[in-house]
């Protein structure tokens, strides 16, 4: 693949077809269906939130979208054609990019040897073109208008949490990716580093990226995202854009799969997709979980007075 620095061009939020498009997923790990009937999209020059209670199926979703785990069934859709996908080579290949929590860097290596680790451009017989990767690199930085960094020859180990974030983040957007998935990006980080790391999550959609950002953060959610998709017990209860959703609704979506006419209704999927009665949290059906998270929904509802702070979805 021929490496860019970030190239996409800027698109408006909201504009155009979903440059990825799940259909009718479903994922299961033996007996337990984790995903059930799960549509989700995501738009080049936005930022999709996903958002769900633990174990909702977040991760498995991503997986599935990047490749480390194959969908049992539906369809996968990248920029309007149908593409199977079974490894994540093949999610590379489409452009996508998943950032874990655990960033994958090497404490041992500098920045620019992170950035192309395991893709080294070489010059001539088994040598590394160092300055080609190390210009590379600075470009990217550059391109994300990235200034906390100082050298391209610090080593990982002498950054803080939010510089490791941001040369994983960079990483993900060197090798022409239109597509970039962040789990948790700032699960770690003081408030000052949100802020910046956030402010590059901004920047990487309107530089034309579609960004997938998992989140527990109520506030980051509400501060960076354009749609919001919501997860609950392995189905989308709701994606919604931002704009029409209010905080309330968004932890009621989390907390009970629905807030008033907007998300999984009552009975809709009887005792379950699975048709065995099992669920993501193991339970016994979304619609007895949806029963017995009613008695919940006017004490979280009142949560909307407190304002966002240190709300966590
Ligand atoms: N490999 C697996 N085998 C069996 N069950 C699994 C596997 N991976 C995930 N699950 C189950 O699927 C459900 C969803 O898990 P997942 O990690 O996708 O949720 P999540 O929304 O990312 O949660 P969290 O926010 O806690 O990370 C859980 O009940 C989990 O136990």
């Amino acid at each position: 693949m021929t490496e860019t620095t970030t190239s996409a061009a800027p698109r408006t939020a909201g504009s155009g077809e979903p440059i990825l498009q799940l259909r009718s997923v479903n994922k299961s790990f033996g007996p337990v269906h984790v995903l059930q009937d799960v549509d989700f999209e995501a738009h080049a020059g936005e930022v999709t939130a996903l958002v769900g209670d633990n174990g909702a199926g977040k991760s498995t979703l991503v997986k599935c979208i990047g490749g480390t785990y194959s969908i049992d069934s539906g369809d996968y859709v990248f920029e309007g054609n149908d593409v199977k996908v079974h490894d994540p080579r093949d999610a590379a290949a489409l452009g996508i990019e998943i950032v874990y929590q655990d960033l994958a860097l090497c404490e041992n290596l500098d920045i620019v040897g992170n950035m192309f680790l395991g893709r080294e451009r070489v010059s001539g017989w088994r040598t590394l073109d160092e300055n080609a990767m190390e210009r590379l690199a600075g470009e990217t930085l550059a391109g994300l208008s990235v200034r906390t960094v100082k050298s391209l020859r610090q080593q990982v180990s002498s950054l803080s949490g939010g510089q490791r974030q941001t040369v994983a983040i960079a990483k993900s957007v060197l090798w022409n990716s239109k597509v970039v998935i962040l789990d948790e990006p700032t699960a770690a980080l003081g408030v000052a580093q949100t802020a910046q790391v956030l402010e590059l999550v901004r920047r990487l959609a309107d530089r034309g990226h579609a960004v997938i950002l998992i989140s527990h953060n109520m506030r980051d959610v509400l501060e960076v995202s354009d749609r919001i998709a919501a997860l609950y017990l392995g189905r989308m209860a709701a994606q919604v854009k931002r704009s029409e959703v209010t905080q309330t609704q968004i932890v009621e979506l989390i907390t009970a799969g629905r807030s008033g006419d907007l998300g999984l209704q009552p009975g809709a999927n009887g005792n379950g997709a699975n048709g065995n009665g099992l669920n993501a949290a193991g339970g016994t059906g979304v619609s007895d979980a949806l029963s017995a998270a009613e008695a919940n929904q006017g004490e979280q509802a009142s949560n909307e007075s407190d304002g966002t702070d240190g709300v966590t979805a």
